[in-house]
């Protein structure tokens, strides 16, 4: 193993990316996550194909925002251009997260945002969670994973949104990204969203015609929580 700079981030990375199985987020190797180094213009991230009972803070692969490996002897998770093109737009991203969380991957398969139907919903965000469309087949045959990437960015902009207003997005045909401040947010954010998709699906199981949750029920769940006069928790 070489000798190896960056502590703080693969620490990072690898105490977020245990927490995608210990939450039942992924199993096998499924999914990955990265933590940035803003400043160094790096992030950490999984290794490709490493089960997560195999992993170690040692195999995180750091890589620059271009996607070139900085360090670690390791191949890099293969949706590394994603989080290198998203860390390189977006400037106050800390960590991202990719998973196949089931109930938030039916809903990408589907090609459907994830309406906004409940207070649990509003709690953590005001919108419907954005389903990008599905990738034309020259950008497949190309650069995928580096215009997965632009794929979530234009699907935010078409709906003239910013990483800021809202943290997570399904990809049409694959499967959920989340990002925070920090790679433990871009878990938590990736938590919530599998449970706002489970439970969206069961709503429209039980009744098909379930109505979107009426914007004066929106406005206090999600500012009780993060408004200005905030009265939530101690
Ligand atoms: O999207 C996919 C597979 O469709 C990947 O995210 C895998 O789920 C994990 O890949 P590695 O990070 O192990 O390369």
């Amino acid at each position: 193993m070489s000798t190896q700079k960056y502590q703080v981030i693969r620490e990072a990375a690898y105490e977020a990316n245990m927490q995608l199985p210990a939450l039942g987020l992924v199993i096998f190797t499924f999914g990955n996550v990265s933590a940035a180094d803003r400043g160094a213009g790096v992030f950490a991230i999984k290794p490709s194909g490493v089960p997560y009972t195999e992993l170690s803070p040692e195999m995180m692969v750091v890589v620059d925002f271009n996607g070139k490996v900085i360090e670690g002897d390791l191949r890099p998770s293969s949706d590394t251009l994603t989080h290198a093109v998203l860390y390189k737009h977006w400037e106050h991203i800390g960590g991202i997260v990719h998973t196949h969380s089931t109930y938030a991957t039916a809903w990408a398969q589907s090609q459907r945002d994830i309406p906004i139907y409940g207070t649990t919903h509003a709690d953590h965000n005001t919108l419907d969670i954005p389903c990008a469309p599905p990738m034309p087949d020259e950008l497949i045959a190309g650069d995928y994973e580096y215009q997965t990437g632009f794929q979530i960015m234009n699907t935010l902009a078409e709906r003239h949104l910013t990483y800021e207003d809202i943290e997570m997005v399904l990809v049409g045909n694959h499967a959920p990204f989340t990002w925070g401040s920090t790679p433990a947010k871009a878990v938590y954010n990736s938590a919530v969203l599998e449970s706002i998709a489970q439970m969206a699906y069961l709503t429209e199981s039980i009744n098909l015609c379930a109505p979107r949750l009426k914007d004066s029920l929106i406005k206090k769940h999600y500012e009780r929580k993060h408004g200005p006069n905030s009265y939530y928790g101690q």
